[in-house]
């Protein structure tokens, strides 16, 4: 069967000190876009990560070719939301994919993102963790309830109807997700729920996918007490401005 020329996904990868996950992420994401005959690129966004991130990248640039891996590294840590923002400015691709490096979000669900944006023509297809199907693996009872809460907190104040506010594995239209970023304010990893508060706000369509989030066995999340702190300004920020 042809590749469909008309349709082409751009996948995010942020990444901050991922040199042992990256290899084994994009042999998973171009593995499966190769299976299901999908057009694809995969843009790497690193922060300058001390651990050489980077120059694994740059092996695999050089293993799977510049049409499917394109490094686009900045010269520091400056946060996730930006690393977005500049993902999507180099992307190609009419369709998004915003989704973890580090193994927690396992390419294999992608075909089901695109079968379920497909059935509907849905502006968004989000993955998540808290629907019948999804689930979380790994995590101690402190980090489940650092996520229950911010979701709790954000659906009783702002009522977006989505189960998974701050999870960030996602499929967008390219169009879509322009929109919506112009209007984001926030930088850090409070975007994932200001995204979709922007999106309701559009009137954007969402469609939600279970997925089972494993977390990572090589390094280290970068979720301290600083994102907390942001993701709670953020949160007020909406409810008094909404
Ligand atoms: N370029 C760049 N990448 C970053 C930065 N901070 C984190 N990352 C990358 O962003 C991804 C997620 O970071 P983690 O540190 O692994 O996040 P987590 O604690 O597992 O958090 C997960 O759950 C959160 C709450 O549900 C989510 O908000 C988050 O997106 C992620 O899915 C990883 O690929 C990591 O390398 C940054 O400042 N810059
Ligand atoms: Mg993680």
């Amino acid at each position: 069967m042809a590749a469909n020329t008309q349709t082409k996904y751009s996948v995010l990868l942020p990444t901050y000190n991922e040199r042992e996950n990256l290899p084994i992420i994009t042999w998973l994401l171009t593995k499966t876009f190769a299976e299901n005959n999908i057009d694809y690129e995969i843009i790497i966004i690193d922060d300058n990560s001390p651990d050489g991130t980077l120059e694994v990248a740059k092996q695999l640039q050089a293993v799977y070719g510049e049409d499917h891996i394109v490094l686009r590294p900045r010269s520091g840590k400056l946060g996730l939301g930006t690393a977005y923002i500049y993902g999507i400015e180099n992307a190609t691709g009419n369709f998004i994919i915003i989704m973890d490096a580090d193994m927690s979000h396992h390419p294999k669900a992608i075909p089901e993102f695109i079968k379920k944006q497909k059935e509907g023509n849905y502006d968004i297809v989000t993955g998540s963790r808290y629907i019948n199907g999804g689930g979380v693996y790994g995590w101690d009872l402190r980090r489940k309830l650092t996520s229950r809460g911010a979701n709790f907190i954000a659906d009783f104040l702002l009522r977006p109807g989505v189960s998974d506010l701050t999870g960030s594995f996602r499929l967008y239209k390219k169009h879509v997700l322009q929109q919506i970023i112009k209007a984001t304010v926030s930088k850090g990893y409070v975007f994932q729920m200001e995204m979709m508060i922007r999106a309701r706000q559009f009137g954007f369509s969402v469609a939600e996918v279970p997925i089972t989030f494993v977390d990572r066995v090589y390094g280290e999340s970068k979720l301290g007490v600083g994102e907390i702190i942001g993701y709670l300004k953020g949160l007020w920020m909406l409810f008094t401005s909404v």
